[in-house]
């Protein structure tokens, strides 16, 4: 009997499209259902109860959560092909650390920085800033305003050098191949225009090497057939400002 796989996610979130990334990559079919995060839909409480949070993998009736962890277990599951995990087990713990790099500690503390007000917001704010991570660094440029913004547009420049350091003349972070810090940092690319939009800074004027990487990755169908579109995910933000602002 065929395998039955469905993905809660939503179409703008980084973090699905790591995972639509990844059943591609394995050319793997499954059904894609849209969330919707103002009410929630009982299969995703059930499926994920302790956050609440998407994606969620059900494969064979079996939720899998936490996006990392859910490419993980593709990568395990269909191992037949395009493998995104190496096998030494340095490389391994290397490319962990680098994903991990690339979204820890973010959406929540993105989130009490937006609906958070004063003293807590200043203490979220000064451990946002100091966590340098390209995704915290990102919604905060995306959010933010005058000299915060300031301070935050250089920390998400000096997180992108860091990254483009890392990348150094490989041509993917996985070395010759397409691994899981790529599947990881790749679907940030959909948040670049709206980064620079607000941020009024170019991208390419600072990291030209990241942005071949990109250029690289964008090549392949699994990636450019999933990332959302930059444009729209812009005009999405800005309506998130909007109504942020008026509230
Ligand atoms: N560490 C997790 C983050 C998932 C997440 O933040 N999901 C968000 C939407 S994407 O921005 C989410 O589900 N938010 C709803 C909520 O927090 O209630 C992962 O890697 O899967």
């Amino acid at each position: 009997m065929a395998d039955e796989i469905i993905l809660l996610g939503t179409w703008i979130s980084i973090f699905s499209t790591r995972v639509k990334i990844a059943l591609a990559e394995k050319e793997v079919d499954y059904e894609f259902r849209e969330e919707d995060l103002s009410n929630k839909s009982p299969l995703l409480l059930k499926a994920n109860p302790v956050n609440k949070q998407i994606p969620v993998l059900i494969h064979n009736g079996k939720p899998v959560y936490e996006s990392l962890i859910i490419v993980e277990y593709i990568d395990e599951v269909w191992n037949h092909k395009s493998p995104l995990l190496p096998s030494d087990p340095h490389q391994l713990a290397q490319a962990r650390f680098w994903a991990d790099y690339v979204d820890k500690k973010m959406y929540i503390a993105g989130r009490q920085l937006m609906f958070s007000t004063g003293e807590a917001q200043e203490t979220v704010k000064n451990d946002l800033i100091g966590c340098l991570k390209m995704y915290i660094a990102g919604r905060q440029l995306m959010f933010s305003t005058g000299e915060a913004q300031e301070t935050v547009k250089n920390d998400l420049i000096g997180c992108l050098k860091v990254l483009e350091g890392e990348l150094g003349d490989k041509p993917y972070f996985g070395g010759e191949t397409f691994g899981i810090v790529d599947v990881a940092l790749i679907p940030n690319y959909s948040f670049f225009f709206a980064y620079e939009q607000f941020g009024n800074f170019s991208i390419v004027a600072e990291c030209p090497a990241l942005v071949a990487w990109v250029h690289r990755c964008m090549e392949k169908k699994s990636v450019s057939k999933h990332l959302p579109d930059q444009h729209k995910v812009y005009d999405c933000v800005l309506e998130r400002k909007k109504k942020l602002e008026a509230e």
